[in-house]
């Protein structure tokens, strides 16, 4: 298949992959589609009729047809043409309606489908993109092709209609005349076809040139206090500046060849007019041509003209919507986690790791978990430690089942954890992250994340329990107080003290907590632990841990190096040991 065709191809697929979406909606977008076949062919009546209002005076005074008879006629063209041209704005009218809304309705279904399928992705999906960088694609690509259906699709039956029209009827008022205006065609398509090509593949380089530069700003203006920080505003202005510099090469680059295919098309163009306009002219005083069929010719040239000029742009559009669309359907063809398994309810909180071995898809090289084995009873309060890249979120991400090990199994109440279903089994699970996000919606809203559904009542005993409640009470709005990036600020020890009452209220048998490094003040760290003994209470609680107050109230601690259990014990166990853990227990925790 040749490259043209291929991309043909793709265009056509795109567009039945997105008319399969208007579907449900085709009882309004036939008729609007119609409707713009309507609008389209009414607009070739405006020089139909014009050529009468222009030519015919002309064409009467010359055949001696008296005034009187000539006024009439004109009155009556003009009536004629109110007439269409209301016609044409009525239908018009229900037109874009109806396309707005099938288009939309039918977006919005892609945009729900595309959210509820990403939402679905596995863990290492989102952790193979570079962050942001996804879902600033997903809402570029959407935009294409919400521009496609709305304004090219539109554009392109139109533009269609008025040059078969227009064409038809350049060869009915004289064949002779087109066949002159068409034979520049040939002339211009040869030009597009040399220049247009580099012109395009310079424009591509020149137009991932200036996203690169984009980049850069992007980055230094997410972490600008790392770029302050460091005092490397000289450092990203320079690359910056050599991101520029690639850019004006690469446009400078194509610039020849765009100047040469501007100029060359601008002269074969009004080259051509100023050709036909003398050759009609020779045919009139010839009396080959009578003058009405002479304005005919250059009104209708001129819808023909506009609506070739139409083409390279709904084309490159029709391409751009392809890409756009592909890589849509590539996400919505990406296989989500696995669903199905057993459901299971009322888990004991006994889990265990037997000879588990894990890779990171991104980095095959590096065994991050290597033959780990441990075993924990319900209701045990597990401590683990280890120095940074030892493997310990990496074993949290396992037992959520954000990853499945590459060998060995974890087990719930000893059943494999790849027989389960991963909804059921979560839901047993809370979760309670070193830096916690809040999601823009009330501290309610937050707090009932945990249990959605969850009455006021049990929320604000949770948030009691947390030791959230005395401090959401001072706030403006109380419970109805708006947080998260449009929200107000609240303190990292009070997140932390919400996503508690969140875990509280899920009232998950295992719990994983991930030990905020960062010290809170005296009273804030008080109210944090008193909250996370309640919370772990009864629990099967694993805790990455920072501080040595933890480890010394933990039942066992784990010391994981390099993805394996090291040691294992209690404090005054594995001090006496004189190994890994008293060192780390020395240098790294507080
Ligand atoms: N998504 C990923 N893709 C590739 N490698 C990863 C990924 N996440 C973590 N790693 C690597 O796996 C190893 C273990 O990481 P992990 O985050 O589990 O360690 P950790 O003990 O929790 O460290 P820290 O205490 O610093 O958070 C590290 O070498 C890390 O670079």
């Amino acid at each position: 298949m040749s490259k043209e065709s291929g991309k043909k191809g793709k265009v056509s697929g795109s567009m039945k992959w997105l008319f399969g979406y208007l579907r449900p909606y085709r009882a309004i977008f036939i008729p609007s589609l119609l409707a713009l076949f309507v609008t389209a062919a009414l607009s070739l009546v405006f020089p139909l009729i014009l050529k009468d209002l222009i030519g015919d005076p002309a064409d009467a005074w010359k055949n001696g047809v008296d005034a009187q008879t000539v006024k009439d006629g004109l009155d009556q063209n003009m009536k004629w043409l109110v007439g269409a041209l209301c016609l044409q704005a009525f239908i018009a009218f229900w037109r874009v309606l109806g396309f707005m809304k099938s288009g939309e309705a039918a977006l919005n279904d892609l945009r729900r489908d595309l959210f509820a399928h990403m939402l679905r992705l596995p863990v290492s999906f989102f952790q193979d993109q570079r962050s942001g960088a996804l879902s600033t694609r997903v809402a570029g690509d959407l935009g294409v092709v919400r521009e496609t259906l709305m304004n090219t699709v539109p554009q392109m039956v139109r533009q269609l209609v008025i040059l078969v029209g227009g064409l038809t009827a350049v060869f009915f008022f004289s064949w002779k005349l087109a066949l002159v205006m068409l034979g520049s065609i040939p002339v211009v398509v040869l030009a597009v076809a040399v220049f247009g090509r580099k012109v395009r593949a310079r424009s591509k380089e020149a137009q991932d040139a200036l996203a690169d530069s984009g980049t850069v700003i992007e980055e230094s203006v997410q972490s600008i206090t790392d770029v302050k920080a460091f005092g490397n505003e000289a450092f990203e202005e320079h690359r910056y500046s050599s991101a520029l510099d690639r850019f004006f090469a690469v446009t400078m680059k194509g610039a020849l060849a765009r100047a040469f295919f501007l100029s060359f098309i601008i002269f074969v163009m009004f080259g051509t007019i100023a050709f036909v306009t003398w050759y009609g002219a020779g045919m009139l005083v010839r009396e080959e041509l009578s003058q009405r069929d002479f304005v005919a010719f250059i009104l209708f040239s001129i819808f023909v003209g506009a609506s070739l000029g139409s083409f390279p742009e709904i084309i490159s559009q029709l391409q751009a919507m392809s890409g756009a669309s592909e890589r849509i359907r590539e996400i919505l063809q990406d296989e989500t986690e696995a669903s199905g398994g057993e459901k299971i309810t009322g888990l004991t909180g006994a889990l265990a790791f037997e000879d588990v071995a894990f890779r990171y898809s991104s980095r095959p090289e590096q065994a991050v978990i290597d033959g780990l084995n441990l075993e924990v009873e319900p209701g045990q309060r597990v401590a683990l430690v280890g120095p940074s890249g030892a493997g310990k979120s990496t074993i949290f991400s396992l037992i959520l089942g954000f990853h499945r090990p590459g060998a060995g199994k974890v087990t719930f109440d000893g059943r494999d954890a790849t027989t389960l279903d991963l909804a059921s089994l979560r839901s047993q699970i809370a979760v309670v992250p070193q830096e916690v996000l809040l999601f823009g919606g009330t501290i309610l809203e937050n707090i009932e994340y945990g249990r959605p559904g969850a009455t006021k009542e049990e929320i604000e005993a949770a948030a009691k329990e947390a030791n959230a409640h005395d401090f959401i009470m001072s706030l403006p709005e109380g419970y109805a107080t708006m947080v998260g990036p449009r929200g107000v600020k609240i303190s990292g020890g009070q997140r932390q003290r919400i996503a508690i009452a969140r875990a509280i209220l899920s009232d998950a048998r295992i719990l994983l907590l991930d030990e905020a490094t960062s010290a809170l003040d005296t009273e804030s760290e008080r109210l944090v632990n008193e909250a996370l003994e309640r919370l772990m209470k009864g629990r099967t609680s694993l805790v990455i841990a920072h501080r040595l107050s933890t480890v010394r109230h933990a039942d066992r601690i784990l010391v994981i190096n390099h993805g394996k259990l090291v040691e294992s014990g209690t404090h005054d166990q594995l001090v006496a040991m004189r190994g890994t853990y008293r060192l780390l227990a020395e240098t790294q925790l507080a």
